[in-house]
This record gives C-alpha cells, structure tokens and sequence, in this order.
C-alpha cells in the first residue's frame, strides 16, 4: 500500500479540518441514518437563513462582467435554504452583516460562497496548455497559484474547465470515460494555472493504469505547493455515491482544501436518477459529508451546458487567489 506523507507547506486559511471520529462510508447504515438537520429547501427552514440565490443584482467588486442571465431570478425550485452556519465566509471578511438582504446580496449565486473583498481579476482574457505531466517534480515550477479539477471519470471535469476559460475545445472531452489520462496545466492570463486531473473510478482504461493515475494524483495533490485548493467535481444528475464520499474523506483526513464543484445540474432525468432534483442530490451530498468537516466546505452548483456557476467559480477562485498570494 502506498503510504502518503504531509507535506510541510504553508496553506492558506480556506481548509476545512477532518473530524477526529470520521465516518465509515462503508457503511450503508451511515448512509441511511444520516439526519438531515441544516440544510433544507423548505422555505419555512427554522434556521437563520440565506438563500443561494440571489434575488437583486449582486454587488460584483472587480473586474468581471457578469453577463446579462446571471441577475436572472432563479425559478423557486432552485432555492437551497442555508443556515449562515453553513456559509463559507472567506478571511478577513466579517459576516453577517446586520442586515439580511445585505447578507443575501453578498452570497455567490448557486452557491454557499461569501463574496469578500478580494474577488479582483476574476475575469479570463487569455488561456493555454502548458504541459502534460505525471508526477509533481514534473509539473512547471513557475511558482503560480493554482486550482485543479478531480473527480469521478466523466463527472464533467474537461468540460468544466472549457466552460471557466470561455473555450470549446481546450481540454479535450469524452463521452467515453478515461479520456484525461494526465495532469495537464493550463495558464490563465500568464498568472495562475488551472489543472486538468484523470477521473477516479470506472475507466475504459486497464486497472493498473488506473491504479497508476490515483497514485499520481494523490501525490500531486500531497507534495504541490502552489495548489490553492482542489475543486472536487460531483454529478449533480444522480444520489451521492460512495466513492466521492470517500474521496472528499480523504482529502478531509489530509487537510488538503477542497471546493465542492457540483456538475450537470441542467440535467433533470427524473425516472433515471430516482426522482431526484439536482439541488436535492446536492442536499443529500451535503448532508452526508457534514459531519466529517468543522467547517462547511465552499460548494457551487455548475454546468457546462447552460455555464451555470462559471461566473460564480472565476470570482472564487480571484478570492483565493488573491488572499494566498498576499499570505
Ligand atoms: N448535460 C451535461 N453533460 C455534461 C456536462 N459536463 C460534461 N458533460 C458530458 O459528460 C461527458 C464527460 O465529460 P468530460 O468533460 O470529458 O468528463 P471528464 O470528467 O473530464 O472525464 P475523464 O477525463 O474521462 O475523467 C461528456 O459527454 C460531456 O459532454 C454538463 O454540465 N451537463
Ligand atoms: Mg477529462
């Protein structure tokens, strides 16, 4: 078994620290006992709360331009109820304002995210490939922050990614899963990287390869000092599964900072998926994890097809950024 060792790097104050007492997400028990105690679509929640989506046009600082269907009110069926508890408040930002319409002005749109003071440069005017690699030693060591996309194969990481950078084709895309077998650097604006990862789980690809690819990953993920925070990508189209519990697990039980990065949620099978909403299997993934983190992670829903959160993901990643390189 391959052992992993904590690395000795200074990170910023955006990870979430593991529980002692985690979780078995083998147990199919734990799955089904776990109450649902802080998040809820009703709108009567007893809770303080805030809803993610924005109601009035939000106050953007910085350079982005939102574009015209962001301020677009979001159908009721879209609303999650979050008790401020369970808000991400960046550092140095003080939350809650004294008043509630401030406090649901200032919450990223389909997303639990604080918007703070340092969302500067949250917009992309220039992206390319950079490199492929397979180890850490091998990835560029121009010093720039970075934010990298992990996975189950075929959550929709590639596709993410073109979405972020305003491109079609630039990580390439698959109906077939396995289709990203490396971890691929890409440069924004010539000042940070985002990361392309091989999808963990099912993969056309042989088992050793794949053993291969979660070796490599894990390892980045462990030795890279310049990684800001991971976004950990969830399908949104079915319940939670076991596997990307588990892997939110570990990167919990390893301290490494994660961002929840919830994928097609534009598809609404309902028969398929057990009837279930998108934002009901993001209630339940919610729920299921929150027991393992003292703070609840940031968590944003996407897709690549409408580019829901691609606005909302740019001004999380300025903030981080931003907060890391003054740190
Ligand atoms: N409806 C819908 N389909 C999506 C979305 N994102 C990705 N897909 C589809 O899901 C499939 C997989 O997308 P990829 O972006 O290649 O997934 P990946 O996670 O990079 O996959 P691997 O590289 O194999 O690990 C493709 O057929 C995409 O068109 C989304 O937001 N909505
Ligand atoms: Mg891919």
């Amino acid at each position: 078994m391959m052992v992993f060792h904590y690395p000795h790097r200074i990170l910023p104050r955006f990870f979430y620290s593991a529980t002692s007492n985690f979780p078995s997400f083998h147990s199919h028990h734990f799955l089904l006992s776990f109450p649902s105690r802080f998040l809820s679509l009703s709108p009567t929640c007893n809770a303080v709360t805030a809803s993610v989506a924005t109601k009035s046009p939000l106050a953007v600082p910085g350079q982005l331009q939102l574009d015209a269907h962001h301020h677009r009110k979001l159908p009721d069926e879209h609303l999650i109820e979050i008790p401020l508890e369970k808000l991400f408040v960046p550092p140095e930002v003080q939350f809650p304002p004294e008043t509630a319409p401030v406090a649901r002005g200032r919450i990223l749109k389909g997303s639990n995210i604080v918007l703070g003071s340092y969302s500067s440069d949250a917009h992309v005017s220039t992206a390319e490939f950079v490199k492929s690699s397979t180890c850490s030693e091998e990835c560029p060591a121009d010093g720039l922050p970075e934010f990298a996309l992990v996975g189950r194969s075929n959550v929709g990481k590639s596709s993410l990614l073109n979405s972020i950078v305003h491109r079609k084709r630039l990580a390439l895309t698959s109906k077939k899963p396995g289709k990203t077998q490396c971890i691929n650097h890409f440069r924004i604006n010539d000042s940070w990287h985002l990361v392309d990862l091989p999808g963990y789980g099912y993969a056309s690809a042989p088992k050793e390869l794949r053993i291969n690819w979660d070796g490599f990953t894990k390892e980045y993920f462990l030795k890279r000092k310049t990684l800001v925070s991971i976004f950990l990508l969830i399908d949104a189209s079915i319940p939670p599964k076991k596997i990307d519990l588990e892997y939110a697990g570990w990167l919990g039980q390893n301290q490494i900072p994660m961002t929840l990065l919830f994928t097609k949620c534009d598809k609404r099978k309902k028969k398929k998926n057990g009837g279930k909403r998108p934002e009901e299997n993001v209630e339940d993934f919610l729920n299921l994890i929150q027991e393992s983190f003292r703070e609840a992670p940031p968590w944003i829903m996407t897709s690549s097809v409408t580019n829901l959160g691609r606005d909302e993901i740019l001004l999380h990643i300025a903030q981080l950024r931003n907060y890391w390189l003054k740190n």
